[in-house]
């Protein structure tokens, strides 16, 4: 319609994409599920519907469905023996075509005024807050097994802010132009990247993936979209709510399957004009390595953005002497909600002599209360880790701890069963050695490492918790003492890229705390903010001249 009235000059377009006034975000209302609630009873007619029936996901290209010879499934992981979906596994042919189909897709997609694509993912945004809420909850619930709570704030709510957001920040960033004059009209029109951006998902956030794709199309790139198998059930139905808002065949091409059999070639392109990637911090480092063994094949140098692991700490001073609830409850929350499996999770605790006592006792009841379970049982805190790799990594980590002399000690849980499920009962280490690997390794399960120090050791303390771990990505301290908080913000200022005080070191919202951390964990590029979508754009400086001088000659060099 825009397209039709206006001829899309750069001015033209540099105004529409400027002046747009969008809707003011907010963030997306957390629905409870509370028994007899509405949203309850659609939440559970879409589990029992989802469980009843076994889809086969399909390789998207174009907008086509493409079937592979070669599958896998997705699996309940706490009933392993329920498969829920076929998944067909791209090839490096199928990785050859999405990229063609996506640059075919891109210069219409990159023309497409700005208003227009955000248009598509305002009203993604709206449709998952209402007729896809349930499906996309249902999915996460069954294929990632997280509890009703923990899909909400996933699936729905913060994959709704990322859209919401993503759109506020781009228009700023739109509106952001240089000085002009009234001889010359100087201009910033935000490209897109040259080439496609290869986004990349992990298993543990379904919201995660969707930004992944979104955020660099918003800014008119077009994407190979790689989901983790494990959470394709959940990915395919995010792909089938951004069809239905209107996304144009070929700007997103989802291409499930083993991660270098589809990474590999998609990294070899020339084309390659980015990765938006989030995972472990192993697959990134990888992923930069190969991008610099291919940099001379390049037609530009590859935006890499990836945000990857954490070994997350709570670090507690004696004057959290009267709030050992809080801390207690944020290190429960924070350690072993969705089964320990946010990068952002609580995994190492450091705890001063004089509230250990008191808080150990606290801590072991709190713990041995959590249920654990089938997470369509609302009543269960926690459901079961995602596959039986994790399953064995992490049991392998609960054995060393268990045998592990005089340094190690098992305080709470230590229980394993993969017998339905694979499920590990939140378990808390203690170690009397401050570089253990239990408070060193990203382990990423209900496993915390918890290290007391003598009060009079605070900086000592400190010091270690900063150097132990390569990872900076979360991190929370617990104190009332103003002196001592402003010490720790100081001395822990590198060793957190999420801060937080008298609170768990989970649960970020878009908006109101940017999200990712540096060191091992990442390059920081603040995922759900202007900082992230700002890396998917290339911005060509253009100045217009209003009265080109016609005489060679300067004014200074006159007689
Ligand atoms: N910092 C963050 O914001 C954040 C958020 C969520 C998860 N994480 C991290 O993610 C990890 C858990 O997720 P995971 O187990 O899915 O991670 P992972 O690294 O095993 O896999 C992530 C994705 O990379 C793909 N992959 C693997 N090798 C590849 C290759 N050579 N080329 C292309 N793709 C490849 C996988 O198939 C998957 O889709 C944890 O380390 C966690 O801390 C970080
Ligand atoms: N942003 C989420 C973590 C995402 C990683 O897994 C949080 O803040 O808890």
């Amino acid at each position: 319609m825009l397209r039709a009235l206006l001829p899309l000059t750069p001015q033209v377009l540099r105004v529409i994409n400027a002046y747009v006034r969008v809707p003011p975000p907010q963030n997306e209302p957390i629905l409870a599920h509370a028994p007899g609630s509405p949203e309850r009873a659609s939440l559970q007619a879409a589990l029992e519907r989802m469980a009843s029936e076994r889809i086969d996901i399909p390789i998207l290209i174009g907008g086509k469905h493409v079937r592979s010879h070669k599958t896998d499934t997705v699996r309940m992981p706490h009933r392993h023996s329920h498969v829920l979906a076929t998944v067909n596994e791209a090839d490096a042919s199928h990785v050859q075509q999405a990229i063609q189909v996506a640059l075919e897709a891109k210069d219409e997609w990159a023309r497409m005024p700005f208003a227009e694509r955000a248009a598509i993912f305002l009203r993604a945004a709206e449709l998952l807050a209402t007729k896809y809420r349930p499906l996309l909850n249902a999915s996460t619930m069954l294929g990632q097994s997280k509890t009703a709570h923990q899909a909400e704030i996933d699936a729905a709510c913060e994959a709704i802010d990322f859209l919401r957001y993503n759109v506020h920040f781009a228009q700023q960033i739109l509106s952001e132009q240089p000085v002009s004059s009234a001889q010359t009209w100087n201009m910033l029109d935000y490209r897109p990247l040259d080439g496609f951006v290869f986004a990349v998902a992990p298993f543990n956030f379904t919201s995660i993936a969707m930004n992944l794709s979104v955020a660099p199309a918003l800014m008119g790139n077009v994407v190979l979209f790689k989901p983790s198998t494990t959470a394709a059930l959940s990915n395919w139905y995010m792909m089938e709510l951004l069809r239905e808002a209107g996304l144009p065949d070929g700007v997103i091409n989802m291409l499930p399957g083993d991660g270098p059999t589809v990474g590999n070639p998609a990294l070899a392109s020339p084309h390659l004009g980015g990765i938006h990637f989030t995972g472990s911090t192993p697959t990134f480092q990888g992923m930069w390595r190969t991008v610099g063994e291919n940099i001379a094949r390049y037609k530009q140098y590859p935006r890499l953005v990836g945000e990857t692991g954490g070994k997350d700490f709570i670090f507690a001073h004696a004057s959290a002497a009267d709030d050992l609830d809080a801390l207690a409850t944020a290190i429960v929350r924070g350690g072993y909600e969705y089964q320990g499996q946010k990068c952002s999770a609580a995994s190492r605790v450091y705890v001063p002599e004089s509230l250990w006592p008191r808080l150990k006792p606290r801590l072991q009841e709190m713990i041995a209360e959590l249920r654990m379970g089938d997470i369509t049982d609302f009543r269960n805190f926690m459901g079961a880790v995602i596959d039986e790799k994790s399953f064995k990594r992490t049991s392998s980590y609960i054995e060393m701890a268990k045998h592990g002399g005089s340094e190690a000690a098992i305080l709470a849980g230590g229980e394993t069963d993969r017998s339905e499920g694979w499920f590990v009962r939140p378990t808390l280490v203690q170690v009397t050695n401050p570089r253990h690997r239990i408070l060193q390794e990203e382990i990423f399960a209900p496993v915390v490492g918890l290290y007391v120090y003598p009060d009079a050791q605070f900086e000592e303390a400190l010091r270690e918790c900063d150097e132990c771990a390569t990872y900076a990505l979360t991190g929370a301290v617990f104190a009332r003492d103003r002196k001592a908080i402003s010490r720790m913000m100081h001395a822990l200022r590198h060793t957190a890229g999420n801060f937080y005080i008298n609170d768990k070191p989970t649960g970020a919202v878009v908006g109101q705390q940017p999200f990712g951390g540096s060191r091992a964990s990442g390059t920081n590029d603040k995922a759900g903010s202007l900082l992230n979508l700002v890396r998917w754009t290339s911005p060509r400086t253009i100045k217009e001249n209003f009265v080109p001088p016609t005489r060679v000659p300067y004014p200074y060099m006159g007689e």
